[in-house]
């Protein structure tokens, strides 16, 4: 508790911060005083590094010797976003950190300013991981992530006339306090080359020889848990050439040749690929996810070599790895290889051991995100591996036939080759590919989705084949965010104002406790005091719509929000198709009529996968339509839309604790979860919302009468796609699409394959059925009016939806993991 915390932090043996800020600056920086926010925050991100290292040290020392089960948590992106606040606020060190600021004449929040995202990831797999991380450390279970330390992180995105363009990350220039760099920690990675099969005595071995090799190089960024002593590590990989620079061709006057192989080697750790649903399909892309499920497999036997030698069936009892969707999949054919290629075990053994230690998660139901990788380019990449894929899919398909006996021949024949790791590709006979989701489920002990309808989904659909052969391996873990960043620390007022309430902040590390809330939401006092919560934000929220687009919103108006990547399954598409009807109805009232109607300021906010066109067609529309709104005099203070650029972690927790009315409108069937619903429930904002991911469960948990859900089920999918030909559009539909043509806001011939997609049947098919829900989105919408108006029926309903958010902790979450699927025990290190 908050006590032990100040006792903890009390009796540490470490300098008064004021001093150590100042000394880190001169001595780190060279610079006598802070002069500048950014001057205070690298003395103090600094000086508060030597207390996480300090912690980091306790429990690693207390792991070694308790030699306890570890889980490592492997993904391609972590999406951290800053950690100076965190990290201060997680040691219980705010207190003394903001004394010592203030009395170098800054504030905490500005300081915390200066730091810039670690944006190591795309959206939401990349930020459940990051949340993860902090549940597993705060949970005390010995617990790693590995990833990738990129050197480009995810793009800035900027507007140029509406329009978004990308600009490099260039996070790491001024260092990086909280990371810690393991000199001499490095394992060779090997690309490429030929596999040979050599005696050795009287066993035949197999060796790859690589013809590329690099250093993976590891940088370790501790992990510090909430209101305990426990701080856990996540460690990532940078690519380093072998040969540092070629001298000879550097003499020979070659200098290109001389940098070569340290461009090649950089490559791989340089830059994370925008996308979050397409896989770019590119080698590098292959090769960045074996680097670093190289390396972590590596770093992870070694350790355990350590202390128990070569007794590997003992790995099961001391590792398991999360597979963060199929990125990390090539993890099954790397731990064959080293077990059986470079410990000499048999395949067997291996395999046992293998697929014991494996489990995967799904993130997505989505065709075009399920990563096939050609057979080809895996053998050319990695000789050896593809060897092992290729004797795992005959075991498998083997065992299949076996399983599968008294169907009929042709019936069996299909099964298998319905669930066969290997095959044609459909789009290209000619073609072989590698089923990375298919591999994962064959390689891993435990398969789960992300919130109950996807996992269903995953059941009943995608992994039906799979499910039916072994069904006690598919799990659902529904998805969860950590109250710490995305309500106690993102949110402080309303954190004081639930810990006043509630007589103490064990809710932190209890939201289950937050329920108790439920007692207070029809208490008018109460009320006001969590609507001057909400309006405060709402100000802070405004002033930086204003240093932004230069306007002042009306900070009475309800605030609407969707912030997520941009896809059209998201159907952000949908969302801006009712503000332009909304603004129609306003320029048809009368000045009488408008006094009655509910004020809105709508924000947009989400990056588009470089490369995807549509997704960027829809960002402008969004800006269009928005620089016609918000000029219009008559109708500006009653409605405006924002697209906000550049949307991260650092902006969401801005947004989120000033939202009222968040939209979560995806097509039934098609967001797995969805985990800013659950931030947004968190602090206390209504929700729009499909039958769909995690929407369905925030209902069940907040009530669903006090949710606006509207829209076709999943289960009516595929019927209305077949028949959308046929579906009898709205009439305020077909007027709204008119107007788009007919270029109301600008940009016809840039919006025409916008329109057609959903409108005209010739060349779109309005996959996401964006027409089949219009209307019963415009109603809900209207729903969401009169509510509003009543303010204490809105206010009640915000209270419900914290009191109801508990269950979304990733606390949660990472319980039933550590229960269920990876079987690991808290291990806390003295205080
Ligand atoms: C290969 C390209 C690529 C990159 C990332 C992905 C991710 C799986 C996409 C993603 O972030 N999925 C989101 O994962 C969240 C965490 O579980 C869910 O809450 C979201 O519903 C899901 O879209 C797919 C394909």
């Amino acid at each position: 508790s908050a006590v032990a915390e100040a006792e903890r932090t009390a009796t540490s043996s470490s300098p008064a911060p004021t001093g150590d800020i100042t000394n880190k600056l001169k001595y780190l920086f060279g610079k006598e005083a802070a002069e500048t926010p950014k001057d205070a925050y690298h003395g103090t991100a600094w000086s508060v590094r030597e207390r996480l290292i300090d912690s980091f040290d306790k429990t690693h020392e207390h792991w070694k010797k308790e030699d306890p089960k570890f889980i490592y948590y492997l993904s391609a992106e972590f999406l951290m976003g800053r950690s100076l606040t965190n990290t201060v606020y997680n040691l219980g060190l705010e207190g003394e950190y903001a004394d010592a600021l203030r009395q170098l004449g800054y504030d905490m929040e500005k300081v915390a300013d200066a730091e810039r995202d670690a944006a190591l990831g795309n959206g939401g797999l990349g930020r459940l991981a990051a949340c993860f991380l902090d549940s597993i450390a705060t949970l005390d279970l010995p617990g790693w992530g590995y990833g990738i330390r990129y050197k480009y992180g995810m793009f800035k995105q900027v507007l140029k006339n509406g329009y978004q363009a990308e600009q490099p990350d260039i996070w790491l220039t001024s260092g990086n306090p909280w990371e810690i760099r393991r000199d001499g920690l490095r394992f060779e990675v090997g690309f490429g080359g030929r596999v040979e099969r050599k005696k050795d005595g009287n066993k035949e071995v197999t060796v790859w020889t690589p013809s590329e090799k690099v250093w993976a190089q590891a940088y370790d960024n501790p992990i510090p848990g909430f209101s305990t002593p426990t701080t856990s590590n996540l460690r990532l990989w940078d690519a380093q050439p072998i040969s540092e620079f070629d001298l000879g061709a550097f003499n020979a006057g070659d200098y290109d040749r001389a940098m070569l192989d340290r461009e090649r080697a950089e490559a791989i750790s340089a830059v994370l690929y925008p996308n979050d649903s397409t896989p770019e399909g590119k080698e590098l892309r292959l090769k960045q996810q074996y680097f670093f499920v190289c390396a972590s497999l590596q770093d992870v036997l070694s350790r355990f070599k350590a202390t128990h030698g070569t007794k590997f069936e003992l790995l099961p009892d001391k590792a398991c790895f999360q597979l963060n969707d199929t990125h990390p999949t090539i993890a099954v054919a790397e731990l064959m290889r080293l077990l059986v290629d470079v410990e000499g075990l048999d395949w067997d053994a291996a395999w046992t051991i293998t697929t014991k230690c494996l489990n995967y998660t799904n993130h997505t139901v989505m065709p075009e995100a399920l990563e096939k990788w050609p057979v080809k380019v895996m053998a050319k990449m990695l000789p050896r591996h593809m060897e092992i894929i290729e004797v795992i899919n005959e075991g498998w398909t083997k065992w299949l036939g076996g399983h599968l006996k008294e169907l009929k021949a042709e019936e069996r024949a299909k099964r298998i080759s319905a669930m066969s790791i290997i095959h044609e590709n459909p789009w290209n006979k000619e073609e072989m590919l590698v089923n990375m989701a298919y591999l994962a489920v064959v390689g891993s002990s435990a398969v789960n989705g992300v919130a109950a309808i996807h996992s269903n989904i995953v059941k009943d659909e995608i992994l039906n084949d799979f499910y039916q052969i072994f069904p006690s391996k598919f799990q659902n873990k529904t998805n969860g965010v950590t109250p710490r960043r995305w309500l106690a620390w993102c949110n402080p007022e309303l954190a004081s104002l639930i810990t006043e309430t509630l007589g103490s902040n064990e809710w932190i590390n209890d939201t289950e406790k937050l329920s108790a809330l439920r007692a207070h939401a029809s208490d008018p006092t109460f009320q006001k005091k969590w609507a001057a919560v909400k309006h405060a934000k709402k100000e802070k929220l405004a002033a930086l719509i204003k240093k932004i687009h230069g306007d002042s919103v009306n900070t009475n108006a309800l605030f609407d929000i969707q912030i997520k990547r941009i896809h059209e399954y998201k159907r952000q598409y949908l969302n801006v198709l009712s503000i332009i009807w909304r603004y129609k109805q306003l320029k048809k009232m009368t000045p009488e009529q408008r006094k009655k109607a509910v004020p809105r300021v709508c924000l947009i906010g989400g990056k588009a996968a470089s490369a995807y066109d549509m997704a960027k067609r829809i960002i402008r529309l969004v800006t269009a339509v928005g620089d016609v709104i918000n000029k219009d005099p008559e109708t500006k203070d009653l409605l405006s839309l924002y697209f906000l650029p550049d949307y991260n972690v650092t902006l969401a927790e801005t947004i989120i604790p000033a939202a009222e009315l968040s939209q979560h409108i995806s097509t039934a069937g098609t967001e797995a979860s969805g985990t800013s619903n659950m931030k947004f429930q968190m602090n206390g904002c209504l929700i729009i919302g499909t039958w769909d991911g995690a929407n369905i469960e925030i209902a069940e948990e907040t009530g669903v009468d006090n949710v606006f859900v509207f829209g076709v089920r999943a289960d009516e999918i595929n019927q209305l796609r077949k028949e959308r030909k046929n579906f009898k559009t709205d009439p305020r539909w077909d007027e709204i699409m008119k107007d788009i043509e007919g270029g109301m806001f600008g940009d016809k011939d840039y919006f025409k394959p916008l329109v057609d997609s959903v409108n005209n049947m010739k060349v779109g098919n309005d996959w996401f059925l964006v027409a089949n829900d219009f209307a019963a989105y415009l109603d809900a919408q209207e729903e969401v009016d009169k509510v509003y108006k009543d303010q204490s029926e809105w206010l009640r309903r915000s209270i419900m939806y914290t009191a109801g958010s508990g269950k979304f902790s990733s606390d949660r979450t990472i319980r039933e993991y550590a229960e269920d699927i990876w079987h690991v025990k808290p291990s806390r290190p003295a205080a």
